[in-house]
């Protein structure tokens, strides 16, 4: 049997002059702007709004080379699952990044592997918890697919989250522990799990992404002896005006400052690839305001990227899920 994986994620420009039209295909997608309005109107707004934000995000680009490296990290991940894979099973998987708002596209991938007449296909949205602003807006994508290009239903399936699966928790706590003093060296070390935010509205409407955060969060303190280590959580990246998930991580490294707090780690909390939130945001504009508010070392922790702990759960994660995906379509054949 022949697999196609396609790992899901945002992507990013690839040159700054790819800056614009990225953000216009990221405001045109109703999961991240959910604004009830006709499309003539709509379109000039979010025009408005990816023109507006284009110098602010071309600046943050810029710091980074020109380019976001999330693509390239995807890449580097898709290497190490198939070596995984393909070493352990007797089917042959190919793995490959698919973007939901740069090349390559969800849909540039779904046409190749559709050409190329894979036996199945496998979404792994690479969002541990699920939103409907990531994961919802991937299977949307998926099932417009699905229909423009005939694909069976059956040949399909989609892996919407996987933030509570142990080796997924496992390699994040593995994460923290690679990068926490060793033991005796220094008092209480602060962990700072800084999490993309949502708009509130989005979790009024029944949004699971707050609660999955908080079931990780509990598991992964399990694994370190109490009191050794202080979690804090915060939320990262808001947009615009209305209110989203809180505290924000700047007011949260505020207060901690204010607490007294010297050495502060932080984890991108939900990042599975470092990208422009992690390395700028985390890495430069957080870290600033952290020095300038006195605390005194600051450790921008890395996403897990192509941790081998990391691309072991995502290996099992898949072909756990294969495995109940055939279990159900048999009994569904037999009923
Ligand atoms: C990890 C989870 C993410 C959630 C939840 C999320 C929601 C969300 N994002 C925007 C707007 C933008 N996101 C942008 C980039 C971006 N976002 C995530 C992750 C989540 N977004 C990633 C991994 C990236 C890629 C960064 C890169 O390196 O290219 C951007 C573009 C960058 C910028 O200008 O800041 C925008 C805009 C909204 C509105 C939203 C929820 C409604
Ligand atoms: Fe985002």
């Amino acid at each position: 049997m022949k697999i196609a994986i396609l790992l899901a994620n945002m992507g990013g420009p690839d040159s700054l002059e790819a800056v614009e039209p990225y953000l216009l295909e990221i405001f045109k997608d109703p999961d991240i702007i959910d604004i009830p309005l006709p499309e003539f109107v709509r379109l000039p707004l979010v025009r408005f709004l990816a023109k507006k934000r284009a110098p602010e995000s071309r600046e943050i680009y810029q710091k980074l080379g020109g380019k976001t490296p999330l693509l390239e990290i995807t890449q580097a991940q898709a290497q190490a699952l198939k070596q995984l894979l393909n070493e352990k099973n007797d089917q042959r998987f190919e793995i490959f990044p698919a973007m939901r708002y740069w090349h390559p596209f969800m849909e540039e991938v779904w046409q190749k592997v559709t050409e190329e007449g894979f036996d199945k296909i496998v979404v792994l949205s690479m969002y541990p918890f699920f939103s409907t602003t990531t994961s919802g807006s991937v299977i949307n994508e998926a099932r417009r697919l699905m229909q423009k290009y005939n694909t069976p239903r059956e040949k399909v399936l989609i892996i919407d989250r996987f933030g509570d699966h142990p080796k997924f928790i496992e390699s994040m706590a593995e994460q923290l522990r690679q990068n926490l003093p060793q033991k005796g060296t220094d008092g209480e070390a602060h962990v700072l799990f800084s999490a993309h935010s949502i708009p509130m509205k989005r979790i009024h409407s029944g949004d699971p992404y707050f609660d999955e955060i908080k079931q990780a969060m509990d598991l992964m303190r399990r694994k370190f002896p109490q009191g050794s280590v202080k979690f804090h959580l915060s939320f990262q990246s808001k947009l615009g005006p209305i209110r989203w998930l809180s505290p924000a991580t700047p007011e949260k490294i505020e207060e901690l400052a204010l607490q007294g707090v010297k050495r502060l780690f932080v984890f991108p909390l939900g990042f599975v690839a470092d990208n422009s939130e992690t390395i700028f945001e985390i890495g430069m504009l957080y870290r600033d305001l952290a020095l300038e508010k006195g605390i005194e070392s600051y450790v921008r922790i890395e996403a897990l990227n192509t941790q081998p702990l990391f691309m072991e759960a995502l290996s099992q994660i898949v072909l756990e899920r294969l495995t109940a995906d055939q279990v159900g379509q048999k009994e569904t054949k037999q009923n």
